[in-house]
């Protein structure tokens, strides 16, 4: 069997036709049953209904099949029947899952493409969102859409992704009903970067210099291992700190920023995937964390063993990822033990 590493590259440094290529291979796998795997659309004590002897399952594309298994990991938690739902659990985020989950995450998409393409070879970009300013330096008809001239809010007709539908749209209808989203295709993404008005902060990306501090945060996580930690580099690359560590209530930084920035689809946790620059902005925050553990000698030890909210100790599986697969899994150097490696020029101070 011929192993591949594959580099993942600068989405701007990508030719013509590799541009085209990928935003292709994103429209089939939006456009593509996913050959592996159907999704729940009830829980588990619902699952076969035996009145009508069917099941609760349906199939889903591959890309919506990523952005369901998101919604999943951040929806409320089902605590069995007459029990009712949890909020408040959030499997992917605010703990320091927040880097492994997220990693194997685009792992699965990275791989669902190469069978979907038959190509061992594929590799997601990435989109360094460290670049200050106002502008989305990628929102271009030929790589995640343009602005739309009619409707601040939408991509531009020019761009496939005009037509992509959103799902998992309707959270509060799954919350109330009692059900898991399921593939209902709903509203256009939405995007209007830099257009949060009411909230200044998050009109302007992450600065170069941000990374530069992230990357000397010594620890990887401190307790209480969730979004109020300090000096913890999980924390500071997620955004809650200041990007030199310092836990700051006030401060959206970094991945939060890049995120809060879209205004729009991408900025909302349940719906986020839904616009594939999130796949951009991600494949950049795993760069990070590669280049940290590289940097900090990555040690096993660095990950907490236990005091992490739910899904986030070392040794628990990573919700709702089948065939399980630990957090611990994932915290080692992408290009000796996962199969890829980025191809970055770090800022230097
Ligand atoms: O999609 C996301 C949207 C986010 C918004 C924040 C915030 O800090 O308010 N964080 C987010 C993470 C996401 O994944």
């Amino acid at each position: 069997m011929t192993f591949f590493l594959v580099v993942r590259r600068n989405i701007l440094d990508l030719r013509a036709e590799e541009r085209r290529r990928f935003i292709g291979a994103l429209d089939l796998a939006k456009n593509t049953v996913h050959p592996d795997y159907v999704i729940a659309t009830r829980h588990y004590n619902e699952l076969i209904d035996q009145e009508r002897n069917t099941t609760n399952f349906q199939n889903i594309s591959i890309y919506d099949f990523f952005v369901w298994t998101h919604y999943y990991s951040v929806s409320k938690t089902f605590l069995g029947p007459g029990q009712g739902s949890a909020g408040g659990i959030d499997f992917s985020h605010e703990g320091p899952a927040f880097l492994t989950w997220h990693r194997y995450h685009l792992m699965q998409l990275e791989r669902d493409i190469q069978n979907l393409l038959q190509d061992p070879s594929f590799a997601l970009p990435y989109w360094n969102f460290a670049i200050g300013g106002n502008e989305c330096d990628i929102c271009t008809d030929d790589l995640v859409g343009a602005r739309s001239n009619f409707d601040q809010n939408l991509l531009s007709p020019n761009s496939v992704f005009s037509r992509w539908q959103v799902v998992c749209e309707f959270v509060e209808d799954y919350e109330s009903l009692g059900t898991i989203c399921n593939n209902t295709a709903g509203n256009s993404i939405r995007r209007n970067p830099a257009g949060n008005i009411a909230r200044p902060m998050v009109q302007r990306l992450p600065e170069p210099e941000d990374v530069v501090l992230c990357l000397e945060v010594n620890l990887f996580d401190t307790p209480p291992f969730f979004s109020d930690s300090t000096e913890s580099f999980r924390n500071t690359i997620e955004g809650y700190s200041e990007p030199s560590g310092q836990y700051n209530p006030t401060v959206r930084s970094l991945h939060n920023l890049a995120h809060l920035f879209l205004n729009g689809t991408g900025g909302q946790t349940h719906l986020s995937p839904n616009d594939p620059i999130f796949v951009l902005l991600h494949t950049f925050t795993d760069a990070v964390f590669d280049e940290w553990l590289r940097r900090h000698n990555v040690d096993i030890n660095q990950y907490p063993l236990e005091d992490a909210p739910i899904g986030h100790n070392r040794q628990y599986n990573m919700v709702p990822f089948w065939p399980p697969v630990s957090n611990i899994e994932m915290f080692v150097l992408a290009t000796d033990n996962l199969g890829y490696s980025y191809d970055v020029q770090w800022p230097s101070k």
